[in-house]
């Protein structure tokens, strides 16, 4: 069946902030409490969400989520009015407030994975929202992410969406940042890649040694298990731990793919020969040929890779049969990069043309173009099913432009989450949204 692809790109919060929160990651950690302009940061991602969606192709947002998340705090031990919370949350444990305050629902690749109806065995579109165990400030994001999808795909003729997995070590996941679909195109059933960083069960498989394996194998198979998929055409990966711990905290920093294309790092995988051969042979059962486009550490190394963020990159399918890389400012400014790039587009391979953006805001907690968005390919009529409101147009475009500019602030320092008028704008700012989008009760306020 024909199917169109969807990027739900996450709206960025008006408590966007930079917290130094996730180790492993270099940017969030090279940009530890630094100030941060929300407002900026907003409108870098409707910019993107807007020149996508004039180009013809699916694009969609999620909703930022409520913050602070005071139920967190108070849950461990913080008491008192909100503002009498956020004062002693401030004085006892800043870093506890950061995480309570944080910005990363914004990368909205970590909000689930999830499987189109062609790939599932009862033939509806499945979610399982993502529980990001590894990190405090992104282990409580899962409930405000499966309440969004809920709202937006309500339809249970079409949609299914999971709980998040048990939020334990051995269940690490991190959602569609570590899967890819690969097909002949959208609508027909893919090859599902889930790339895992270790195994919780077998102490022998390789495993990084400095920086966290977020996901896990045995929570890639629990996510396939639910979404109802087959044996012959999902495939387990496990991503190289020695790029892990040179920062890819993530597979979407080091390989993506689209169609049968997968765009990849000679050392993004622990075998790339097995990977390779087994992903051949799985799509030799749905009908593709898989076309891997592999970048050798000679020409761009990992850490370029890192810090240009040239794999968080999107692959969009486009009418003329080729595909357009959806890349940051980033991958120009890095002389390696460009170099490949240039290369790349006058290849007469898949990618013919490139397509960057200044996503600087996001960039520096580590987040590039593939983070900010969560890919859902759609039927006609699953399109027609899900909510309408949260569909990039030119008209919501204008409206949520005029929002940001209403209630967010253009400089936000680490000690500005203390304030608690801060998180009366970020209520204020949250509720008028709803409205915007045409889903009340989106939020528990
Ligand atoms: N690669 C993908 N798909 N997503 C990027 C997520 C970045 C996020 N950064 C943060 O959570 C930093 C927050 C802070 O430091 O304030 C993370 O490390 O989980």
């Amino acid at each position: 069946m024909r199917a169109r692809e969807f990027n739900f790109d996450g709206l960025v919060g008006p408590s966007h902030n930079y917290a130094g929160l996730s180790f492993g990651n270099v940017a969030s950690f090279s940009n530890v409490k630094s100030a941060s302009n929300p407002k900026l940061a907003a409108l870098q991602g409707l910019a993107k969400m807007r020149a996508l969606a004039a180009r013809g192709f699916g694009q969609a947002l999620l909703p930022p989520q409520d913050r602070p998340n005071f139920r967190l705090l108070r849950s461990i031990g913080f008491t008192g009015s909100d503002a009498e919370v956020l004062a002693k949350a401030a004085k006892e444990s800043p870093v506890i407030l950061a995480c309570a305050y944080s910005a990363s629902p914004m990368w909205t690749a970590n909000a689930a994975t999830v499987s189109p109806s062609a790939d599932s065995a009862d033939g509806r579109t499945h979610f399982t929202a993502a529980n990001l165990n590894n990190k405090l400030h992104r282990a409580f994001e899962h409930v405000q992410s499966a309440r969004s999808l809920r709202a937006i795909f309500k339809d249970e003729k079409h949609f299914a969406v999971h709980d998040a997995l048990p939020g334990t070590p051995a269940f690490g996941d991190e959602g569609a940042a570590n899967h890819t679909r690969l097909c002949k195109d959208h609508g027909s059933a893919a090859v599902e890649m889930f790339v895992y960083g270790r195994t919780e069960f077998d102490a022998s498989a390789p495993a990084p040694k400095k920086y966290p394996a977020r996901q896990t194998l045995e929570a890639s198979q629990a996510v396939a298990r639910l979404h109802g998929l087959s044996a012959e055409r999902t495939v387990y990966i496990q991503q190289n731990p020695d790029v892990i711990d040179q920062g890819v905290f993530h597979n979407d920093v080091i390989a993506v793919g689209n169609g049968n294309v997968l765009f990849y790092h000679e050392q993004a995988f622990a075998d790339e020969a097995g990977a390779l051969e087994q992903l051949r042979r799985a799509m030799g059962g749905v009908g593709a040929d898989l076309n891997a486009i592999r970048v050798d550490t000679a020409k761009v190394s990992v850490a370029d890779a890192v810090h240009s963020y040239l794999f968080n990159s999107q692959l969009l399918s486009k009418d003329n049969g080729k595909m357009a890389l959806v890349i940051p400012q980033e991958c120009e400014e890095n002389a390696a990069v460009a170099a490949y790039l240039q290369g790349l587009v006058a290849s007469g391979n898949a990618v013919d043309e490139l397509i960057h953006f200044d996503l600087r805001q996001s960039m520096r907690n580590g987040g590039g173009p593939a983070c900010l968005r969560l890919r859902v390919a759609l039927t006609d009529a699953e399109a027609a099913a899900m909510h309408q409101g949260v569909v990039m147009t030119e008209a919501l475009y204008h409206t949520l432009v005029a929002w940001v500019e209403k209630h967010y602030r253009d400089r936000l320092e680490p000690s500005d989450l203390a304030d608690p008028a801060l998180a009366i704008e970020v209520h204020t700012a949250l509720e008028d949204l709803s409205r915007i989008l045409g889903l009340p009760g989106l939020y528990d306020l």
